[in-house]
């Protein structure tokens, strides 16, 4: 049985005094790993040493080394491939297919990272703009924060934990790393391959802990200078509350809409959708949940749909063929199953699926539904998907944006003067057009508006996130 720990300046915390939880394959309940948890100790201990590393090792390593420690580890992440993404399927219940594919986005990170390590340029101000500034110079240099700490959720465990690491390191911070409870294995896996790539011990420390005993306790911490979370919208506001004067990026929920109009190519969309409604189960914060359809293509949109979502091979993750497995765990599933009946109740229909055996919800098309139902007002995190009907581009737009969240949407058109149109009036963080708003590449600005969040990440930005400008002066002796 693997039995794993925190990981604290380069030493494993496994002592048998601790709290012991285990970790479970949702899809058949076998016993994956035990975890040591992590206590206040651990988490004072993580920060104080994070904080000394921050000076004795990050400040003075060059950019070329932490450019050469993040390349590295990428290629390290190409023979391990195989390893994360059989693990990843264990502890999250996600189709091995998915899970290939995280690794590969997890390896383009390391590889941005490592190029932009090299390139965070700084400013020339011409300070003779200002009346009586002649005969100065002025230059703004991008510093390191300090001690970020990064708290990342169960979905991408390996994937969106880098999408902090990776800018952390490429910026000159050190981190503390608290992974989710629920899928902690590769995140250990991953810290370990930062040690074998040389990253010096203590500049990333990681606590295996829950969200309530050391999550809330590195937020407050007075040594930490930034914290950089991925969750949901609760904690995220929790968070804000607690962090202080600390930079906060939250990254958070969403209930993402997709908008068909009468030219869109149906064949394709459809093809598109059940990848972006049932993904993972859903369980991806831009799952396409809301799927807004043009009167004239409705009945032919649904049918192709329903057809193709018939196709899916629900079974286990660790199958090649399987493109449905487990929801994270059975309370979960339990909750989006009540939430499909609350809409029945309220007149919605289920097109397909709605039925629930132990961890597992089969995709679910709903129709007739309204925006009083938890299955459009709240985010669903299940494969659960509604399609809904509108008259014009007005309507669209106004059901779109008529929720708390605004993090990616999708638009389907020929019509490039409509796409843009409707892409200037969604309120979201970004918009894709004639692509699902489920896709995301690592490499372009990627956050939310109003409650989904605050800050962009996407390695560049994230970088930028990550650092300080520092403005120094210098006034010209004339003589
Ligand atoms: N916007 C994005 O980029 C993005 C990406 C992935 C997931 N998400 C969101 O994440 C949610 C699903 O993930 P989850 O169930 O793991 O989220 P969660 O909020 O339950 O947990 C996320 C992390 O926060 C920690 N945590 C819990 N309570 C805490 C506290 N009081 N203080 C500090 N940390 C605490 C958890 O231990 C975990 O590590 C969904 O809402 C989804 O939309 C958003
Ligand atoms: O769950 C939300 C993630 O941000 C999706 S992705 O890993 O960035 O594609």
């Amino acid at each position: 049985m693997m039995k794993i720990g925190s990981i604290i300046n380069g030493q494993e915390r496994i002592e048998d005094n601790r709290e012991i939880v285990a970790v479970h394959n949702p899809f058949n309940n076998e016993k994956v790993a035990e975890l040591k948890l992590a206590t206040k100790k651990d988490l004072e201990d993580a920060v104080t040493n994070s904080f000394e590393k921050f000076h004795s090792e990050m400040k003075v390593m060059p950019a070329h080394q932490r450019a050469d420690i993040l390349r590295k580890a990428a290629d390290l992440l190409v023979d391990k491939t195989e390893d994360f993404a059989t693990i990843i399927s264990k502890e999250a219940g996600k189709p091995i297919k998915y899970s290939r594919g995280e690794v590969e986005r997890s390896i383009q990170v390391l590889r941005f990272a490592s190029e932009l390590a090299k390139n965070i340029p700084g400013e020339m101000i011409p300070m003779d703009a200002a009346i009586g500034g002649e005969h100065r110079m002025g230059l703004v240099k991008r510093e390191p924060l300090g001690v970020v700490g990064a708290i990342t959720p169960f979905n991408f465990p390996l994937n969106l934990s880098l999408h902090k690491l990776a800018p952390a390191l490429a910026a000159g911070n050190t981190v503390v790393f608290k992974p989710a409870e629920k899928t902690p294995i590769s995140a250990c896996m991953l810290v370990k391959l930062f040690q074998e790539a040389g990253l010096p011990d203590g500049v990333i420390n990681l606590l295996i802990g829950t969200g309530e005993e050391v999550g809330s306790a590195l937020v407050t911490h007075d040594k930490v200078a930034k914290i950089s979370f991925t969750g949901s919208l609760p904690v995220g506001k929790n968070i804000r509350e607690t962090a202080g004067l600390k930079k906060v990026t939250l990254e958070l929920g969403s209930n993402s809409p997709n908008l068909l109009f009468e030219d869109a190519n149906i064949d394709y969309a459809t093809t598109e959708l059940v990848k972006g409604a049932f993904a993972f189960s859903g369980q991806v914060c831009i799952s396409a949940q809301r799927i807004y359809v043009h009167k004239e293509i409705y009945d032919s949109f649904l049918e192709a749909y329903i057809q193709k979502t018939k196709a899916l091979r629900m079974g286990d993750p660790i199958s090649e063929e399987t493109d449905i497995g487990p929801m994270i765990n059975e309370e979960e599933a339990k909750r989006a199953k009540e939430w499909i009946d609350d809409a029945v109740d309220k007149g919605a229909r289920i097109a397909v699926g709605g039925e629930r055996n132990g961890t597992i919800l089969s995709p679910t098309i709903m129709t007739d539904v309204d925006e009083n139902m938890k299955i459009i007002a709240e985010e669903v995190f299940a494969p659960i998907v509604s399609v809904i009907p509108f008259n014009t581009e007005e309507e669209a737009i106004e059901y779109s944006n008529d929720s708390i969240y605004g993090l990616q949407a999708g638009v389907f058109t020929r019509d490039i003067n409509r796409a843009l149109r409707v892409a200037d009036r969604l309120e979201m963080g970004g918009v894709w057009i004639n692509e699902i708003s489920t896709y995301r590449q690592d490499n372009h600005p990627y956050g939310g508006v109003k409650q989904s969040g605050v800050g962009r990440e996407g390695v560049k930005y994230a970088i930028e996130d990550m650092t300080e400008m520092k403005f120094i002066g210098i006034k010209i002796d004339q003589n």
